[in-house]
């Protein structure tokens, strides 16, 4: 579970500071499935960083099962990373050169696994994301969003108990998106991940149970009956 208290990021750059998060409160209870949305700018893949322990607050406090990430010291932290958080980001933090195989299993290295167990494991992660009949071949030789579901196989590898994905449709289209979508949708169930998704994909949007939306750093989070009761709210004025 986690439990966000007063978080702030303050990034610094050439034109002054950036205030990415101004004071969230956030609770994402075991097992359930959050989807962020706002607009460009607005801070959502900062707070998907500081889930993941990648980064840490300005201020305020992000607890996972009562462990305070922020202030954790660097190698604990990091070994909660390994360990409990999947994180499905860009294509682009997988290694050309290595096999599929091999590309998920990079991510086991910091738990310890080695040769027959880490492969053994790499390879039933690619089997339950379809890549299978793929494992010997080269990230760039998969096609129909192939690399995305590598990339969410290389974050199961581990079985975390989180899983974290920024944009995970964003530049996929039709019938690959909606697979991918799927795969997603499934792996959450199935697995009883607490699952954390920031997308702009309206359909998704329009689905979530759960959704906060973030502007200018703050975060508001709406259930979906309660959606409805507003939009419905709306509409009923409008007559
Ligand atoms: N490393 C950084 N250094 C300086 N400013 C940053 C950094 N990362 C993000 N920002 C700024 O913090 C604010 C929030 O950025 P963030 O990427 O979290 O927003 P976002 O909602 O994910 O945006 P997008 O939808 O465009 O990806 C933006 O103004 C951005 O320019």
């Amino acid at each position: 579970m986690y439990e966000l208290r007063g978080v702030t990021k303050r990034y610094w750059c050439g034109a002054g500071p950036v205030d990415a998060l101004a004071g969230v409160d956030l609770v994402v209870g075991d097992g359930h499935r959050l989807v962020v949305q706002g607009p460009a700018g607005s801070g959502k893949s900062t707070l998907l960083r500081l889930l993941g322990g990648r980064g840490r607050p300005t201020s305020g406090s992000v607890e996972l099962d009562g462990t305070d990430l922020a202030a954790l010291p660097e190698a604990r932290l990091a070994a909660v990373r390994a360990e409990s958080i999947g994180y499905v980001c860009e294509d682009r933090d997988l290694s050309p050169a290595l096999s599929v195989l091999e590309n998920v299993g990079t991510a086991l290295a910091p738990l310890g696994f080695g040769g027959a167990a880490r492969r053994e494991r790499a390879a039933d992660a690619l089997e339950s994301v379809g890549l299978g009949a793929f494992a010997t071949r080269l990230p760039r030789e998969l096609r129909d969003g192939g690399m995305r579901r590598l990339a969410i196989a290389r974050a199961l590898v581990k079985r975390p108990k989180v899983l974290l994905a920024d944009e995970p449709t964003g530049d996929l289209e039709g019938a690959v998106r909606d697979e991918i979508m799927e795969l997603l949708e499934e792996v959450w169930k199935e697995r009883g991940l607490t699952f954390v998704m920031v997308t702009h994909d309206s359909a998704l949007v329009r689905d979530a149970p759960r959704l906060a939306v973030i502007r200018g750093g703050r975060v508001s989070v709406a259930e979906n009956a309660e959606r409805r009761e507003r939009i419905g709210s709306i509409r009923a004025n409008l007559r």
